[in-house]
């Protein structure tokens, strides 16, 4: 059997007689197309044919994510810009450092992505590769599209957008809620444009006194409205909040506000009703606003047109300094109606990942429209001073977590009304002698127990106001510098 089938076998001088033949061929027909077909087009058609074969026998896979998606700017790729710069390594070759305003020029400075360079990253025994490329554009508005390769195994794709993304997604989300700085702007009523500078409030739920069980409360609303986005949109409603805050003076609202900004890194909105001249005006500034943003209107009971009685809504309020120029100019001013509508309407309807918050010292001057389910979800009450809003104030101000003074200060904090600010105050008189702090405290105590209430209330209310007017001159200084 064996030598038949060699005997069938071509023998060496056959074959190489076939090959030189097939070889002359070959040359031939390169010839023919080199003279034949320009060379512009052999590239053309060899580019194809490599790259179909390429894709065809590759074992990559390559996510492009562009800086813009749609009409608005791509949030996968803001995420992986925060994202990559924590993991650039010694295998990278190169990494980008600035420092921008609110930077400490003594810390390390901020790093970026290099275009071009290189990164890896390992995550969940996947080896995944990027590069940031810049493409230039006919655009002449923007010239320049800038896009993240992001290359892993065909096999691991899936796996990539289930779990990767996700994963760098909330990464940058937590990277940003410590490090980017945050602003606040303001509305600039005589140009008609939100105002911007650095937020930068020394106030966190670390440092507010207040009941734990609300503080925990909050906290869990603010990290579960984060997280539901998809329930948002399962159920139909816009991926916003609103919260209501209301108390006395000098009970913490503001401090909350700034807690609040610092926890969720959203960039915050602050309104005064009264720089805002029509409806249609409060429609176009909120409108400008971006997303992941506090809306903050504080002291709501104080806008003339927004609460239901308008004599009782305006005792306790400052007065504007600059009520006659709004009267000489005959400002209509925000009508409760353009308020509503813009929660109800405008607000579902634009943008997304936003909170409102309202602040008022008297809730039952606002109107009952603005209370109604749906409208503010969260109503928040801060009161007064509580033994264990005292204990946080004394921890935080005398750095003492007990005192044998304790006790009889937990006495008359049940039996009086005071507001924390007022806790606090006599608490800074003395900080570096606790047992003076504290006995200055008991007789402040003592005082506003025996009848001087009322004038403590006043003397809270003239400090209300000038804190408020400070704020306003620091503003005004602001915006005419
Ligand atoms: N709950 C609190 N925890 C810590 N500090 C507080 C608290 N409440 C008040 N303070 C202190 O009192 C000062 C005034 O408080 P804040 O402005 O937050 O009160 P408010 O309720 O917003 O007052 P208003 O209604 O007058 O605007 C703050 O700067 C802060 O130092």
């Amino acid at each position: 059997m064996a030598p038949a089938m060699l005997k069938e076998l071509p023998s060496v001088s056959a074959l190489l007689s076939a090959y030189a033949s097939i070889s002359a061929m070959a040359m031939l027909i390169r010839t023919i197309i080199n003279e034949m077909v320009p060379e512009r087009m052999r590239k053309y058609i060899a580019s194809k044919i490599y790259n179909l074969t390429a894709s065809y026998f590759s074992t990559k896979f390559t996510f492009l994510i562009e800086d813009r998606w749609y009409a608005g700017d791509n949030q996968m790729f803001r995420a992986a810009k925060i994202y990559l710069p924590t993991i650039i390594g010694p295998t990278s070759d190169g990494i980008l450092v600035g420092f921008d305003e609110s930077s400490d020029p003594m810390e390390p400075p901020k790093r970026g992505v290099p275009v071009d360079c290189k990164i890896t990253d390992d995550f969940e025994g996947m080896h995944l590769n990027w590069t940031l490329s810049s493409i230039e554009t006919k655009n002449i508005h923007v010239p320049n599209k800038r896009l993240f390769n992001l290359t892993c195994k065909k096999s691991e794709r899936e796996r990539v957008e289930q779990r990767y993304f996700p994963y760098i997604n909330k990464t940058a989300q937590a990277i940003l809620r410590k490090s980017e700085s945050l602003s606040i702007y303001t509305y600039d009523q005589y140009v008609s444009v939100w105002e911007p500078t650095v937020f930068k409030h020394p106030a966190t739920f670390e440092t507010l006194a207040m009941e734990p069980e609300l503080k925990e409360f909050i906290m869990k609303d603010l990290d579960s409205f984060v997280e539901s986005k998809e329930f948002f949109e399962s159920v139909g409603r816009a991926w916003k909040r609103g919260y209501l805050l209301y108390g006395p003076p000098g009970t913490g609202k503001s401090s909350l506000v700034a807690a609040i900004a610092n926890y969720m890194r959203y960039n915050v909105y602050d309104l005064q009703f009264q720089s805002v001249s029509s409806d249609s005006e409060l429609r176009s500034l909120l409108t400008s606003t971006t997303n992941r943003s506090f809306l903050i209107m504080e002291d709501i009971d104080c806008s003339t047109k927004v609460t239901h009685n308008r004599t009782k809504g305006r005792e306790n309020c400052e007065e504007d300094e600059d009520e006659p120029i709004r009267k000489k100019a005959a400002k209509p001013g925000v009508t409760l109606s353009g308020l509503l509508n813009f929660i109800d309407g405008l607000w579902s309807s634009c943008g997304h990942e936003r909170i409102i918050i309202f602040t008022t010292n008297h809730k039952e001057k606002l109107d009952p429209a603005l209370l109604r389910p749906g409208r503010m979800d969260v109503h928040i009450y801060m009161g007064y001073c509580t033994p264990a809003v005292f204990r946080k104030l004394a921890a935080s101000y005398l750095g003492i977590k007990d005192h044998e003074l304790f006790g009889c200060i937990d006495d008359l904090i049940k039996s009086i009304e005071v507001t924390p600010a007022e806790v606090a105050q006599q608490l800074m008189m003395t900080t570096d002698e606790p047992r003076l702090a504290l006995e200055g405290l008991i007789e402040f105590l003592n005082s506003k127990n025996k009848g001087t209430e009322k004038a403590a209330v006043e003397q809270e209310m003239k400090s209300s106001k000038e804190r408020k007017k400070q704020k306003k001159t620091r503003l005004k200084g602001k915006i005419q510098s």
